[in-house]
């Protein structure tokens, strides 16, 4: 496949996974973004540059996540390799369960999908199913991709997704904290077997959410409730899992966000006050707690191209020059992707 530029931006959401009861299916992408601009250069050389979350503990080079995501997708494709100059911007914590690297996963998909002279050519279900590849679990790159609410799951023929109606009165919060808690070993601490009996709480209450998300806030409390993996990973997530049940002994509809240690609140009008008076009373901002109120991302990822020209890639000594919006260069949108 031939390249058809050399200079792109890409942005992609934060995600919460699970939304309680919808263990590896359910996820919301909210408003905090992560940005990577990527452009190709001549040389073999990889050159990372990494401003804010991450900035001194990612790798910089072949092993940069990103990277290995952009690589993998042109290697699908059959696009002949080059060096690579990338500057990332993010926002989004790492290990704090609002899906950062399903969002580094996909800028690198998106990314090389946009630089590509045929994007269509690596089709929506190709692009959830490479992120799936690395993530291990749909439920965070399918909300990415697309934006809003989402369930995935996985076929024979790899993972699907759909967006969720939601109703526009439901407010996201997130109480992260300042520790880190790797998805991995969240993962470790679930069991191999549950009972019947929480697997059908579960799964009525997944099925729930789906209605309360859509037309009925005023009950998700109810249909927030998990008994398939927070109960399990309440050791690992410290004062999270206080907080969680703090929460909810106040009816705030509270749970984790992703495999934590961020506690993430769904609220209807109704859970307002409540939310509020909880949160003033046990949320210290001066202790290692922050509390944000993103917004639902309703569009995904977003790739746009900078530069149109790869038959002329520069030699890459000379930092990002030649910045120009391309008249008509296409507007890569993760959501609407055919
Ligand atoms: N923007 C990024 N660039 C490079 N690596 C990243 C980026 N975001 C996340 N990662 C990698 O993923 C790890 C966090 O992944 P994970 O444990 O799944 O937590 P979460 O996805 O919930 O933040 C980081 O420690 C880092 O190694
Ligand atoms: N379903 C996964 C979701 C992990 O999300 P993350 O944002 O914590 O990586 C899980 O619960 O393990």
């Amino acid at each position: 496949m031939q390249l058809g530029a050399d200079h792109v931006r890409v942005r992609v959401p934060a995600t919460s996974a699970n939304l309680g009861p919808g263990f590896d299916s359910l996820g919301l992408a909210l408003a905090l973004y992560d940005e990577v601009e990527v452009r190709l250069v001549a040389s073999s050389d990889v050159v990372v540059e990494v401003h804010g979350e991450g900035a001194g503990n990612v790798p910089l080079g072949e092993d940069h996540l990103v990277v290995r995501a952009l690589r993998r997708t042109m290697e699908l494709a059959g696009a002949v390799p080059t060096g690579i100059h990338m500057t990332c911007h993010n926002v989004i914590p790492h290990g704090r369960g609002l899906g950062s690297s399903s969002a580094a996963v996909v800028a690198g998909i998106v990314a090389a999908r946009a630089l590509l002279a045929e994007p269509r050519a690596v089709d929506a279900a190709t692009v959830l199913a490479l992120a799936t590849e690395f993530e291990g679990h749909p439920d965070n790159a399918a909300p990415a991709i697309q934006g809003g609410a989402t369930v995935a799951w996985t076929t024979d023929e790899g993972p699907r997704a759909v967006g969720l109606d939601v109703d526009p009165t439901i407010e996201a919060t997130v109480l992260v904290p300042d520790v880190r808690l790797a998805t991995s070993r969240a993962r470790a601490a679930l069991p191999e077997r549950v009972s019947h009996g929480d697997a059908a709480f579960t799964a009525g209450r997944a099925a729930l959410l789906v209605e309360a998300l859509a037309r009925r806030p005023e009950l998700l409390f109810d249909a927030t409730e998990d008994r398939l993996h927070q109960p399990y990973r309440a050791a690992v997530l410290g004062a999270s899992s206080e907080l969680l049940k703090a929460l909810r002994d106040e009816g705030v509809p509270a749970t984790v966000s992703g495999a934590g240690p961020t506690v993430l609140v769904l609220a209807g009008p109704g859970h307002r006050a409540r939310r509020d008076a909880v949160l003033a009373d046990l949320v210290d901002e001066t202790a290692g707690w922050r509390r944000i109120s993103p917004g639902i991302d309703m569009t995904g990822a977003r790739a746009r191209r900078i530069s149109g020209n790869p038959g002329a890639l520069s030699s890459g000594s000379s930092g990002v020059t030649g910045r120009h919006v391309v008249p008509g260069s296409p507007a890569v949108r993760g959501g609407s992707m055919q």
